[in-house]
């Protein structure tokens, strides 16, 4: 496995299909069906994180519900179902329960996460008046004071 990359602004241009450590080193024919089936394998990872990307958004929206009416970040019964449930869904599409209910606990647990984010800066709001804006990006907060004036955060 790769270590994750912290390069910044990467386009998705500047994706190489063909980047491979075999290069060279294996019959062309080989590696043109490796290459075949590598282009399925990065439209799924395309599709994933266009998904994870929208499942984000929901749970933004339910962050910002449970901030406003202080509600608990975490609700575990509900986790408890979901697993179950991913577990069940896994099993009938033959993939591994287990990693299924690995792969949902690490995106619960990053969720999670961002509501107690969302929950500190809506006291953070409460207690100083000031209101946390994202940013036009998206990559960050600018402040957006009483007054109606904007500072970076
Ligand atoms: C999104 C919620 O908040 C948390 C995150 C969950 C999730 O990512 O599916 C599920 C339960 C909660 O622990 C929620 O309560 O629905």
């Amino acid at each position: 496995m790769t270590e994750p990359s912290h390069t910044p602004h990467l386009s998705v241009d500047d994706f190489d299909p063909a980047a491979s450590s075999l290069s060279g080193a294996v019959d062309p024919a080989i590696m043109a069906e490796l290459l075949s089936i590598r282009s399925s394998i990065d439209n799924f990872d395309a599709t994933l994180v266009y998904l994870l990307a929208e499942r984000f958004k929901a749970t933004q929206r339910v962050g910002i519900l449970k901030a406003t009416h202080q509600l608990p970040a975490a609700d575990p019964n509900r986790e408890k179902a979901q697993i179950q449930r991913l577990r069940a869904l896994a099993e009938s599409a033959n993939l591994d329960p287990a990693f299924a209910e690995k792969f949902l606990n690490f995106i619960i647990s990053e969720v999670i996460h961002h509501h107690q984010a969302i929950s500190e800066s809506h006291s953070a709001v409460a207690a100083t008046g000031v209101v946390p804006v994202v940013s036009r990006d998206g990559q960050g907060f600018v402040a957006q004071t009483d007054d109606g004036g904007t500072q970076p955060q």
